[in-house]
């Protein structure tokens, strides 16, 4: 895909760029919104009912593309925010808000699944196992500040991540929108920092441990010139920006190689496991695993999931598309 996507009808609130406005958009802004296009024309379905919104600059133009699909398509669906800032932007683009606290339970919801499963424990029949489940997100798109060749990703670099792997292991299907910037072999190679939301009381025990397990500077993050003192994140939370060697994936595991943090090498769902053990630890900007709202343990697994597929805007115009091996691994430049 090397052409730009065509100018949508303006929403309201939201600024598309239309003429020299659109013209005007740097490199990677147009890198990030050819990507986003790409993305939601692979994986929003008219049909669907509950869709996830993450945070950052780019799921704006995600935002931007499913509005141009039209009011006739968003108003039947409820869009789930990661946070206050993707809160504003369904907001402000006059999409139905939702809330991933709010979604209805299965039986109440008129899908062939939902009404079986209502049947047969209205009639004392067997259980379908729904009892008690609630809808999942039929699709979450979300940024990344670093995604892996594995599509382990890094997230948390505005300072939305619980809430974000909260709505990432509510749905059906993950997907990830960037610039080229972020794909690299393995994680912490560009982007040097882990982020973890932490309980403020428990930051100096939190910083200790970090650098028992091989990180060598720890930081609070600090608000700079925007906010005098730490950031606080939509949960009342401190980030806690935690710098480790480049992270190994799973493959790597072999011959030896542990991962473990030995001699300060670690494997990403090692690392990911044992921060989020440390008493104060919210979550930890990690995301991989499997699938989320498709297994039944959605969400214990403390990863998180990793997206079944990356959209990466790419320098010469293309947008490159990975999908996660464990549903094809296949890589394709259309
Ligand atoms: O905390 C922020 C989120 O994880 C973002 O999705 C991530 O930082 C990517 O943001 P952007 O699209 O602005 O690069």
């Amino acid at each position: 895909m090397s052409s730009n996507p065509p100018v949508p009808p303006a929403a309201a609130g939201i600024a598309v760029p239309t003429g020299a406005a659109y013209k005007s958009l740097s490199p990677i802004e147009a890198a990030k919104r050819r990507a986003a296009y790409k993305a939601v024309e692979d994986h929003f379905d008219t049909s669907y009912r509950y869709i996830g919104i993450g945070s950052g600059s780019t799921v704006v133009y995600v935002v931007e593309a499913i509005v141009a699909k039209g009011r006739d398509v968003t108003s039947k669906m409820a869009f789930i925010p990661t946070g206050d800032q993707s809160k504003q932007l369904i907001i402000e683009a006059g999409l139905p808000l939702g809330s991933i606290d709010s979604l209805p339970p299965v039986e109440d919801v008129p899908s062939e699944m939902g009404r079986e499963n209502a049947l047969h424990v209205a009639t004392g029949q067997q259980d379908l196992g729904l009892k008690g489940k609630r809808e999942s997100l039929d699709v979450a798109f979300d940024g990344a500040d670093e995604i892996d060749e594995d599509l382990n990703c890094i997230k948390g670099g505005g300072a939305c991540l619980f809430q974000e792997k909260l709505v990432a292991t509510s749905a059906k299907k993950f997907i990830c929108v960037a610039d080229s910037r972020k794909l690299q072999p393995r994680l912490l190679t560009s982007w040097k920092t882990i982020p973890i939301e932490i309980a403020p009381l428990a930051a100096p025990t939190i910083k200790r441990i970090l650098i028992t397990l091989g990180s060598p500077d720890p930081r609070i993050r600090q608000g700079g010139s925007a906010k005098a003192g730490p950031v606080v994140t939509d949960n009342g939370m401190w980030i806690m920006d935690a710098p480790f060697s480049p992270l190994l994936i799973s493959d790597d595991i072999k011959d030896g190689v542990k991962g473990d943090g030995t001699d300060g090498i670690w494997e990403v769902h090692q690392l990911g496991r044992r921060i989020k053990r440390i008493v104060g630890v919210l979550e930890v900007g990690l995301f991989y695993g499997r699938n989320g709202g498709q297994v039944a343990n959605a969400g214990e697994e403390g990863g998180g999931q990793k997206p079944v597929a990356a959209y990466f805007g790419m320098e010469n115009g293309e947008v490159e598309v990975r999908v996660a091996k464990e549903f094809g691994g296949i890589k394709s430049r259309p």
